[in-house]
């Protein structure tokens, strides 16, 4: 049970808003605060896989890089093996860094079009290991290309000359190279072709087991998330909504946000999936500037009553590894 095992990062009522400046603002205007990320909390234990999951702009990518301090948070606490991120210094950053690693959606930009994948891929180990040397890195990057499937002769190559499955490649070879303990992937396999997305999700499931790495899945596609994670989160215009196993998940999902959302996954048998119901999600998503009070889903949600309008549900163990914001779930 991931319960028992080490507790790697533990993140606690984080928030990260922006500031909006309205168009045509004065100088002196104030801006408005868009909150992205409003309270969350979660832990991620060694090893697992937790699937973070929600609809285009409920704050995926910006929680993610909120953790990695590349958005400054608001407030709350990422405590990395006991340390707390938000407030460690800049040693203690770098230090945590070489640990923590992300892959990014889009593998082509998210790569220099001017440096060599040699380059690219040993990049980290230049900033992290200044003194090591050029033939040792070499040797590091030509096994590290092997091992995510690359070939060791195209190591002086530039990335326009890959396919987006072997740049994504390239990526996780670039995040893995200092043997990281954790790697966030936000939506590594969106800007690729379906056959191309079971090798890359394979490769990472295989490089996990191999190298016991834990991982933050961010995606869209709901049958993704459960084929890879252990655990998973849904959120909700930048709130938690329900947190618990991938199984738990899609078997007895309890929040009504989360009931809609299932329901819309494909089921592979025609005769189930003729018969299902689906549940629609009336009405638009709410502006983050502007968050509904109380319960931030209660707008559209068809089990809401006045309670949901004062108050703001609390995550709350439901017991079996499963914890719901919601007065009413199931
Ligand atoms: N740098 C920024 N400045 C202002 N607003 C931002 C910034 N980055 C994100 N946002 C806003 O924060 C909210 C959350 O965005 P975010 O990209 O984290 O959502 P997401 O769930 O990852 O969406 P998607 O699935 O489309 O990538 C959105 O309303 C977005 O417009």
């Amino acid at each position: 049970m991931s319960t028992q095992k080490e507790k790697l990062l533990a993140v606690e009522d984080l928030k990260v808003y922006f500031d909006i400046y309205p168009p045509n603002s004065m100088p002196w205007t104030k801006p408005q605060k868009l909150k992205a990320v409003d309270g969350v909390s979660f832990d991620l234990y060694a090893g697992e896989t937790l699937g973070i999951v929600g609809e285009s702009g409920c704050g995926k990518s910006t929680l993610a890089r909120a953790v990695i301090k590349m958005v400054p948070a608001e407030a709350g606490k990422v405590m990395w093996m006991g340390t707390d991120l938000l407030s460690s210094t800049k040693k203690q950053m770098q230090k945590a860094r070489s640990d923590l690693q992300m892959i990014f959606q889009d593998p082509l930009a998210s790569l220099n079009p001017r440096m060599t994948i040699g380059d690219i891929i040993s990049e980290p180990l230049r900033t992290h290991y200044p003194k090591m040397s050029a033939s040792e890195r070499k040797e590091k990057v030509k096994e590290m290309m092997i091992k995510v499937g690359l070939l060791p002769n195209q190591i002086n190559r530039y990335p326009h000359e890959f396919s987006g499955g072997q740049c994504q490649r390239i990526g996780i070879a670039r995040a893995l190279i200092l043997k990281p303990k954790m790697i966030i992937c936000d939506e590594p396999v969106s800007a690729l072709d379906v056959s191309i997305q079971a090798q890359i999700i394979n490769l990472l499931m295989e490089l996990q087991e191999e190298m016991g790495l834990s991982l933050i899945f961010i995606a869209h596609d709901l049958s993704i998330v459960q084929h890879i994670s252990t655990r998973v989160m849904v959120l909700y215009l930048g709130n938690v909504c329900e947190i618990t196993t991938s199984e738990q998940l899609y078997s007895h999902p309890r929040h009504p946000y989360t009931q809609a959302l299932i329901s819309a996954v494909p089921i592979p048998d025609p005769e189930i999936e003729k018969n299902k119901e689906v549940i629609l999600i009336e009405g638009d998503l709410p502006s983050p500037m502007n968050p509904p009070s109380g319960c931030v889903f209660r707008t559209r949600c068809p089990k809401a009553q006045a309670k949901c309008a004062e108050l703001k549900p609390q995550l709350e163990d439901a017991g079996n590894n499963h914890q719901v914001a919601c007065f009413y779930a199931d």
